[in-house]
C-alpha cells in the first residue's frame, strides 16, 4: 500500500512550519491550538511524550475546528491507534518500522515516517512513501545533507525537524526537496506555561511568513 499523499500534502503544503508541541496541562491545549492557528499555524504536531498528550489531542479535534491536530513522536501500532483514535488527522514517527507502516496501512490517517540515510530512504521509497520526516535534522547533517540527496533521490520530500529554527528555517525550504519544516521554537515551554497566547500568535505569525 501506498502512502495516503491524498490526505497528508495539503496538511504540509498548507503552511511552511508545522508546529511541534510538548503539552504538560491538557488544558492547555484548546488555547495553544488556537493560537497558533489565529498565527497562521492551523496544522500542529502534538509529541506522545508526555502524559497528557492523547487528552490534549482529543481536546484539540474537539474545541478547536479551524486547527489540524496530528500526532508526533509514535513509536508502535498501539500508540498510532491510539493518536487516531484520539482524533489525530496526521501521525508523525521519529523513525520507521514494519508494525508503524502495518497500523499506517490499517489506518484512514496518513504516516509521516522518517528516515535519514540514503538506503533508509530507498526503502522507503520502495514502501511507496514519497514524503519523510528528517530528523533530527540539524544533528544529522543539516540542510548540506538533505541538498546533497537532492539529486540521486529526487522525487522523495521531506519535513526537516530537529534544530530548525527561525534562523536556519529559510535554508531548508529553499531546497527542491523540503516540502515545510518542523519545529518548536514557535510554542517556547516558557510562553505556554504563562499562558502567554498572543506571543505565541506573533511567533506563528512569522514563521507562516516563511515560504516554502
Ligand atoms: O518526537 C518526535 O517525534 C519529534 O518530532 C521530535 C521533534 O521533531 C523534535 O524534538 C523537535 O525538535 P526541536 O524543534 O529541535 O525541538
Amino acid at each position: 500500500m501506498a502512502q495516503r499523499t491524498d490526505l497528508l500534502l495539503p496538511i504540509l503544503k498548507g503552511q511552511p512550519v508545522i508546529p511541534v508541541l510538548l503539552v504538560d496541562r491538557v488544558a492547555d491545549a484548546a488555547p495553544l491550538a488556537r493560537a497558533l492557528a489565529a498565527g497562521g499555524l492551523p496544522a500542529i504536531e502534538i509529541t506522545l511524550r508526555t502524559s497528557a498528550a492523547l487528552d490534549a489531542i482529543r481536546a484539540v479535534a474537539e474545541e478547536v475546528p479551524e486547527a489540524i491536530v496530528g500526532a508526533g513522536t509514535i513509536l508502535n501500532a498501539r500508540q498510532y491507534e491510539e493518536a487516531a483514535k484520539a482524533g489525530s488527522r496526521f501521525i508523525v514517527s521519529p523513525g520507521t518500522t514494519k508494525a508503524i507502516r502495518d497500523a499506517a496501512n490499517d489506518s484512514d490517517v496518513p504516516l509521516l515516517p522518517a528516515a535519514i540515510t540514503p538506503s533508509e530512504i530507498m526503502a522507503m521509497r520502495e514502501e511507496g512513501y514519497t514524503y519523510l520526516k528528517f530528523f533530527p535534522a540539524e544533528q544529522a547533517g543539516g540542510a548540506a545533507f538533505l541538498k546533497a540527496l537532492s539529486s540521486p533521490l529526487a522525487g522523495t520530500f521531506f519535513c526537516p525537524t530537529g534544530g530548525v529554527s527561525l534562523a536556519n528555517a529559510k535554508t531548508y525550504l529553499s531546497l527542491p526537496n523540503v516540502v515545510c519544516v518542523g519545529g518548536s521554537w514557535v510554542a517556547p515551554k516558557e510562553l505556554v506555561e504563562a499562558g502567554e497566547w498572543e506571543k505565541i500568535t506573533t511567533l506563528a505569525a512569522e514563521a507562516s511568513k516563511l515560504s516554502a
